[in-house]
């Protein structure tokens, strides 16, 4: 096995992990041993990948070996026992899923077709924060919160066609919604006793853990057989726009998947969708947003660009993004330094292989750590912790989907994120449209100094403390 650090008997290695920040604290092991590193999670035996060549080795060169999940309590509770996609173990049902989603679900057509819903709501977005900026001239706006609203407004219309305006009914359903779903997050990273000690088990139910497990997946069960309910009821009538969950029971009745496709199938993959697609997409445009605060120059730029690109028209619409590689290098940078997923998912392999020249079993757990990736000064040169969408200009072209290992964000190979042109689509728009309509600065007595870099614990890497800025519009 790779080396590590000395865990205690029975535990490993379980209380020396800093749960706040682990990317970071698996990186400062790298540094002492190595791009491999072992550790021991009770008892799972885990290997923790840090370097570009060795994600290739594991996602490219054996991926096969390394492309199932290891499962969890809470996860084969909410994923329907493994019926979906992103926590599902890699088998032919997985394979026929992953094909059904990359064709019917996320191809480019697909994405394309909600186009319309993503610059609705992101232009009702802009509306907002314009209004507040002319009412209350030094107040700062809350933008993690908008964000968060219009990913999980644009998720919903995409899943399932239905808008959820704030206040009155809707009001009640969004916040429904957004608990149900903070609730699904809290339970995927909750420390359940029997993952660690399947003898300990009785643990998890005196806590109150299984109780809370249990109440989560029934309440959102009947959200889904709700929406499912819903979409069958004959006397819905056609839809304007197809929605997700159109195609889905399309498949499901016509029974043209080489899987036979249940309802508990489509209520999995609601749930990836709207844990995967809420509030990634929302956290790289605040972490976008943080790194332009504390780099007036690369804000000035990206501004000056989008800006020259738009003239006076008003609005940045999905056809102009590709005027603007100065934005999409922003991003890319943002996503190097700081991946919405800073570990990816984790990964679990099927058989022995070697890798670096070491001997890993089957049943290992396999952390890509992109966030370290993304700081390896061997793929990233001098200053890697620099902000500097410039790098993407010089040198070898670098892109995120999957073929340069040493950038990441959505994952490579087999269980490379199936929403990866939806999930650039939400977050390229709303950037562009923030940067083209308001000039932005730190609230009264604030520098960009006092802006923190502190990240939420969670499969998604938020920052800690909401993005409150004061916006200006600007006059076009
Ligand atoms: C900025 C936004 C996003 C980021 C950074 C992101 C990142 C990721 C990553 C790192 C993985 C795991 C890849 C691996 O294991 O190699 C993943 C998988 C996945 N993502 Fe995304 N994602 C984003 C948006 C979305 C959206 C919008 C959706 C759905 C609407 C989505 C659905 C999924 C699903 C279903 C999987 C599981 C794929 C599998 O296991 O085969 N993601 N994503």
């Amino acid at each position: 096995l790779p080396p590590g650090p000395r865990g205690l008997p029975f535990i490993g290695n379980l209380l020396q992990l800093d749960p706040s920040a682990p990317h970071r604290h698996l990186w400062q092991l790298s540094q002492t041993y190595g791009p491999l590193t072992s550790l021991k999670l009770g008892r799972a035996r885990v290997v923790v990948v840090s370097t570009a060549k060795m994600a290739e080795q594991v996602m490219k060169t054996h991926d096969l070996t390394f492309c199932s999940r290891p499962t969890t309590v809470g996860l084969q509770k909410l994923s329907y026992n493994g019926r979906d996609l992103a926590f599902a173990p890699y088998d032919a049902c997985f394979r026929e899923m992953k094909k059904l989603s990359m064709v019917h679900l996320f191809s480019l057509s697909r994405v394309q077709s909600f186009r319309p819903v993503r610059e609705h709501e992101v232009a009702k977005m802009i509306e907002k924060i314009s209004r507040s900026s002319l009412s209350l001239e030094s107040r700062p706006f809350n933008l993690s919160e908008a964000m968060m609203s219009l990913t999980s407004t644009i998720i919903c219309q995409v899943a399932f066609g239905k808008r959820y305006e704030e206040g009155g009914v809707g009001g009640v359903e969004r916040s429904r919604f957004q608990s149900l779903l903070n609730e699904t997050q809290a339970m995927f990273t909750s420390f359940f006793f029997s993952d660690h000690f399947p003898c300990m088990g009785f643990v998890d139910r005196l806590s109150g853990l299984i109780g809370r497990l249990e109440k989560n997946f029934e309440e959102f069960d009947a959200f889904y057989q709700e929406v499912i309910d819903e979409h069958l009821d004959p006397s819905r009538g056609k839809q304007e726009q197809e929605d997700i969950m159109d195609v889905l029971l399309q498949i499901w009745k016509g029974g043209s998947s080489k899987v036979q496709l249940s309802l508990d199938h489509i209520k999995a993959l609601l749930m990836n969708i709207f844990v995967g697609g809420t509030d990634t997409s929302a956290a790289a445009v605040i972490w976008s947003m943080t790194y332009l605060m504390k780099n007036p120059k690369s804000m000035g730029k990206a501004q000056k660009e989008v800006r020259l690109a738009i003239g006076k028209k008003g609005f940045v619409n999905e056809e102009d993004i590709q005027q603007l590689p100065y934005l999409k290098a922003v991003v890319k940078e943002t996503l190097r330094l700081q991946p919405s997923a800073p570990l990816l998912i984790p990964r679990e392999s099927t058989q022995d292989c070697i890798l670096g020249g070491y001997e890993i079993p089957a049943k290992t757990v396999i952390h890509v750590n992109a966030w370290a990736i993304g700081r390896d000064p061997v793929a990233w040169g001098e200053n890697p912790e620099e902000f500097k969408p410039e790098r993407f200009f010089m040198g070898k072209s670098i892109d995120v989907k999957g073929a340069d290992f040493e950038l990441i964000p959505f994952g490579a190979g087999r269980r490379i994120c199936p929403a990866m042109h939806m999930a650039l689509a939400n977050v390229e728009l709303s950037l562009a449209n923030l940067l083209y309509a308001f000039d932005w600065q730190m609230p009264i007595g604030m520098t960009s100094d006092d802006l923190d870099m502190d990240v939420l614990p969670g499969l998604t890497m938020h920052k800690k403390t909401a993005l409150c800025l004061v916006a200006t519009e600007f006059v076009k």
